[in-house]
């Protein structure tokens, strides 16, 4: 059974300051305290985020271990404790020199132990940094010494999918556990099920391009405008996940083209939140254009949906990476010199996916993954779930926890 309790952590509404946090350090230590003075149900860990390193010293105050929990993949797990050394491998170019690498002329990086050569870009522009006294910086470099002083790292992943990352981490000496993939809560907006499904029948197999970036990642008007459009010039059927917080206050007509919601109400639905696990598993979705989040990253998988890849930022690259080169499971949309979304470009992606021989051999890899992860689930032996119970007798034994305290 999970309770949830909710601790103070001192924080204005709108306050992020997830990182470092003396209130939420004091409140989880009183927590833990009181917690443990009762006895019956003291706490035999504490599971945290990798970004938020001051769980460790709490954990050491309150004597219990701490153990991370990364909700993306191996990979972008390796790289994030991989950064400050490649920071200091002079891998990113001084202010006003010359840069180095570009998204467009990339150099392979051979710079992570264990890990074969991989691209440049995949390291997004927003962690690139060259100056040690950075916030972002001073802030990996506390990750990595907390990643050392934890027991175990949880990571939503399975070993099958990226043998070579988890491998690399065996070789770094972390002690990682595959446990995906984990559900993901459901969302309240889901009320547009019966809407979606109703739609979706209508529709004929592998007919329809759902699109949705997530929870996080939002789009411009500017491309809104290109992505509208070049769903429209596909002639496709599409299903588009538009957040509320991605419009503010305006109504759908105000950030789209003129008259693109009358031309094509007949192929196209809009809705603010999908219930995006059923939506993939229906016969009518023939392909996903994502952000390349790693949960959607891993339902497109499970469900067999080839993905038309426009990743934003964070381990996105990474996942888009993942799909068009290791799994073979998507293409990518080519992007403008600015890295920008462009009409005819999302056009010519979702015609390649839908219709096109590459989106063929994705959705036909795409399904060959699905029925991997379908047959382990079949054989009930969850690699996950036994990963799962075999970390929490760890942690009992850890903390000399008996059944009957
Ligand atoms: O209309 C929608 C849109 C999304 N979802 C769900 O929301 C989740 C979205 O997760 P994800 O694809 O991982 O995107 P984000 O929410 O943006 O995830 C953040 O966290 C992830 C895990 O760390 C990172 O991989 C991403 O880069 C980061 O943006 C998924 O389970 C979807 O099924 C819905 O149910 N309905």
């Amino acid at each position: 059974m999970i309770s949830v309790h909710v601790l103070e952590d001192g924080l204005e509404p709108g306050d992020n300051s997830l990182f470092s946090n003396s209130t939420m350090k004091e409140s989880l230590f009183a927590f833990i305290h009181g917690e443990q003075e009762m006895g019956v149900s003291r706490p035999t860990c504490i599971v945290s985020e990798p970004f938020a390193p001051w769980t460790l010293e709490v954990a050491q105050r309150a004597g219990i271990p701490r153990v991370e929990f990364c909700a993306s993949n191996a990979m972008s797990y390796l790289v994030l404790i991989n950064l400050v050394h490649l920071y200091s491998e002079g891998i990113f170019p001084e202010k006003g020199s010359p840069t180095k690498w570009t998204t467009e002329n990339p150099v392979m990086l051979d710079h992570i132990p264990g890990l074969p050569p991989f691209r440049s870009e995949l390291l997004g522009r927003e962690i690139r940094f060259n100056d040690a006294s950075h916030p972002f910086v001073k802030l990996l470099t506390e990750i990595v010494s907390c990643s050392k002083h934890s027991e175990r790292v949880l990571i939503n992943s399975v070993i099958k999918l990226e043998p070579m990352a988890f491998k690399a981490l065996q070789i770094q000496g972390v002690k990682a556990f595959d446990v995906g993939p984990l559900p993901m809560p459901g969302k309240e907006e889901s009320s547009s099920k019966a809407e979606c499904i109703s739609w979706l029948n209508s529709q004929g197999d592998h007919s329809v391009i759902y699109i949705a970036f997530g929870s996080v990642a939002t789009l411009s008007v500017e491309e809104m405008h290109e992505l509208a459009s070049g769903l429209e010039g596909s002639g496709c059927s599409f299903m588009w996940v538009i957040r509320k917080d991605n419009r503010g206050e305006k109504e759908l007509p105000q950030i789209l083209p003129e008259g693109f919601l009358e031309r094509t109400k007949d192929r196209g639905l809009i809705i603010s939140w999908a219930p995006q696990v059923e939506v993939l598993s229906h016969r009518a979705v023939g392909g996903f254009l994502s952000h390349c989040g790693w949960n959607s990253t891993f339902e497109s998988l499970q469900e067999g949906v080839p993905m038309l890849c426009c990743p934003r930022f964070s381990d996105q690259r990474i996942n888009c990476h993942y799909i068009c080169e290791q799994w073979n499971t998507g293409v990518e949309v080519m992007r403008t010199d600015t890295g920008g979304l462009e009409r005819s470009y999302v056009e010519a992606g979702v015609k390649a996916l839908l219709h096109g021989e590459e989106g063929l051999k994705a959705r036909h890899n795409a399904q060959r993954i699905m029925a991997i992860t379908k047959k382990s689930q079949k054989e009930g032996e969850r690699h996950s779930v036994a990963n799962l119970q075999r970390f929490y007798d760890d942690m009992r034994a850890l903390c000399c926890i008996s059944d009957n305290p």
